[in-house]
């Protein structure tokens, strides 16, 4: 058996997929319409919508497969994006890359494998739609053709998932996506015992930028904020904008001493930001910290509630002072 070579591109291919929030979520409807599909087109017992994530394949649509995921080193999706046209295995006991895969020798008995490659809207591949049978068989170009165009269907429900969780004009998850992301990033860390915080943001007087400078300079000032944020928070924390002027900013394995720290760096890089930006107005903004407590937080809609509260007090307290 070959495993497949890794992707050049890997570590940005996994954060897109990643960045999607579509693993290990609740089959849909217009996912498993499209591998039904893909099954009667083309008579085969089996059609998967499979993600080659960074250890396994998981299979967002399965059609006539039970499981919901397999090893990485046994995906015949794995060595499918590699390429950018549909791959097809006629007979798995006659390719030497398969005839002693366990998938072959063993359930669900794979012969005949043929998957095209699903990219994301960023152009990662991130996975397959791909149909395989018990049987060995033929796949012609007119086959290949409707398989691409299944796939391109399937491309387009992904894209419609990325928008639902993506906000369009700073590219961070929205208020949808981060709950979802950060949620699953603080059932992590309650697993594993650690630490957690939260940043609550909201930007002061954002509304003077709109009035004096016009909406166009309003939004500048959001994706510049949000650029700020991005580049100065770790790739692993979670980043979003819940709407309006209100940011969030989800830290895994961060306490309140460390997160008070990174918050420092931060109010610096927005004061140099300041001093060089030239746009006739500062960026200014209230923050609420709160470490995760499992005592007073269950869900991450807790945590939002507290930070959101301390966030609050210091704008109410900065409106006073002025
Ligand atoms: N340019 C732009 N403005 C937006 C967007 N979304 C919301 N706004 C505006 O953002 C403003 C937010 O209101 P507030 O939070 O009350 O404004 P503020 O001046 O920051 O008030 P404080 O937080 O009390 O300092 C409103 O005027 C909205 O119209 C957007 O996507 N682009």
């Amino acid at each position: 058996m070959k495993i497949a070579d890794i992707p050049v591109n890997e570590q940005a291919r996994v954060a897109d997929l990643h960045g999607l929030q579509i693993l290990d979520t609740p089959p849909e409807e217009r996912f498993d319409r499209l591998t039904r599909l893909a099954r009667r087109l083309f008579s085969v017992p089996m059609a998967v919508v499979s993600l080659v994530d960074t250890k396994r394949q998981w299979f967002k649509a399965h059609a006539g497969v039970d499981t919901c995921e397999t090893g990485r080193d046994v995906s015949f999706c794995a060595h499918a994006i590699l390429r950018d046209d549909v791959m097809v295995v006629p007979n798995a006991l006659e390719d030497d890359r398969f005839k002693d895969n366990p998938l072959v020798t063993g359930d669900p008995f794979i012969r005949f494998y043929a998957g095209c490659p699903i990219r994301s809207p960023h152009g990662h591949k991130l996975g397959t739609l791909c149909v395989l049978d018990t049987i060995p068989r033929q796949f012609d170009a007119d086959d290949q053709a409707l398989l691409s165009d299944l796939a391109r269907m399937v491309e387009q429900e992904m894209a419609a998932v990325h928008l639902a969780t993506m906000d369009e004009l700073t590219k961070l998850s929205n208020r949808r996506g981060f709950e979802s992301l950060s949620q699953h990033a603080l059932n992590m860390c309650k697993r594993l015992a650690r630490p957690a915080s939260l940043l609550y943001f909201d930007l002061d007087l954002f509304k003077q930028i709109n009035d004096r400078f016009g909406h166009a300079e309003g939004d500048h000032a959001l994706v510049t904020f949000s650029t700020i944020l991005a580049a100065n928070f770790r790739e692993s924390d979670v980043i979003g904008r819940l709407g309006g002027d209100e940011f969030a900013v989800f830290l895994t394995n961060t306490g309140g001493q460390e997160t008070a720290t990174v918050l420092g760096h931060f109010e610096q890089a927005i004061e140099r930001h300041n001093q060089t930006g030239k746009r006739g107005y500062d960026l200014l903004y209230s923050v609420g910290a709160i470490e995760y407590d499992p005592a007073s937080h269950d869900t991450i809609g807790d945590l939002m509630n507290s930070a959101d509260a301390l966030m609050y007090q210091q704008k109410k307290r900065r409106r006073e002072a002025s």
